[in-house]
């Protein structure tokens, strides 16, 4: 039976993953939140990837806060790069198969239809950077590797991501301002989690590079618009396209993956 360990089980993906973990009796599954390991910690990783037989780590853990990483990139880089070669390291000398979460932050937006996984990278903010150094360290070190980049992540049920700031914005009523100045495709959790539990896990692909998102790409305001609509909220809050929002990062201006 195989055992999967998830990292960061705490966070949107790695709950939705959890909750369907049990759909699949024939493997077994680890789950570790950040309370119970913190993944900077270098010879707690270590020590748990050396004594817990694992045939895969799937790592949900990272720092996700696009805004903060502008302000104090330090962090963001601690847990997007540093942890992950710790972790890469961990993983080679335990022949364990790493799955990585990555973004389309790693793109610059400007090259005007989807990305490949063969196209240059160039991100423009430091969350960017930094899941980009991340990719990296792992290429550089485990050969067995899942490097999955996603875009516009959320999940209906857990976390925080747009689809919940914004439905609950609407449910108390706020008007809703929202840039059309990005274009992506937003991607639920669960459609990441049966590639990693159906297909990466299941051995059905080779190790490597992969985007997978929900393909259907749209703009944040596009996105605000569905999100009220699903929700029959479309009728009674005010939704205003705002060309100005404020940001300290930049944002890829299209970083639809295919
Ligand atoms: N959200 C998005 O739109 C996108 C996300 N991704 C990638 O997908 C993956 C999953 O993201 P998502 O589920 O959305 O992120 P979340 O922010 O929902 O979850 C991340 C989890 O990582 C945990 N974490 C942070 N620092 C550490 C640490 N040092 N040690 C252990 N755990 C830690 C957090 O715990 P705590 O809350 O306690 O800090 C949190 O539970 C990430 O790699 C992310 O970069 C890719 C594209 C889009
Ligand atoms: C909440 C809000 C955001 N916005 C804008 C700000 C920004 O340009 C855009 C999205 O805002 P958010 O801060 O929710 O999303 P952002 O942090 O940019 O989301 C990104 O997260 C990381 C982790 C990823 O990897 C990316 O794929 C992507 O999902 O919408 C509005 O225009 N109005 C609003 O009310």
């Amino acid at each position: 039976m195989d055992r999967i360990l998830v990292l960061g089980s705490g966070g949107q993906l790695g709950k939705t993953i959890e909750e369907f973990s049990a759909e699949h009796s024939n493997l077994k599954f680890i789950f570790k939140n950040s309370k119970e390991i913190d993944i900077t910690d270098e010879k707690k990783i270590i020590d748990l990837i050396a004594t817990g037989n694992f045939d895969y780590c799937v790592n949900c853990a990272a720092y996700t806060n696009v805004e903060q990483a502008e302000i104090n990139p330090t962090p963001a880089f601690r847990i997007n790069a540093d942890a992950v070669k710790t972790l890469a390291i961990a993983c080679r000398s335990e022949d364990v198969s790493l799955i990585q979460i990555s973004t389309d932050y790693v793109f610059d937006g400007t090259k005007g239809f989807p990305y490949t996984t063969e196209d240059k990278t160039n991100p423009i903010n430091q969350y960017g950077k930094s899941k980009l150094l991340g990719e990296e360290n792992i290429r550089k070190i485990l050969p067995n590797h899942f490097i999955i980049r996603t875009s516009w992540l959320y999940s209906k049920k857990y976390g925080h991501n747009f689809y919940r700031t914004i439905l609950k914005k609407a449910q108390e009523g706020a008007e809703l301002r929202i840039t059309d100045e990005q274009i992506g495709c937003p991607t639920n959790t669960e459609t990441l989690t049966k590639f990693i539990l159906d297909e990466v896990i299941q051995g059905n692909i080779k190790y490597g590079t992969y985007h997978v998102t929900d393909d259907v790409p749209m703009t944040w305001y596009d996105f605000a618009k569905q999100i009220l609509k699903e929700n029959d909220l479309s009728n009674r809050v005010k939704l205003v396209l705002d060309r100005n929002y404020r940001t300290f990062a930049r944002r890829p201006k299209n970083s639809v993956l295919s």
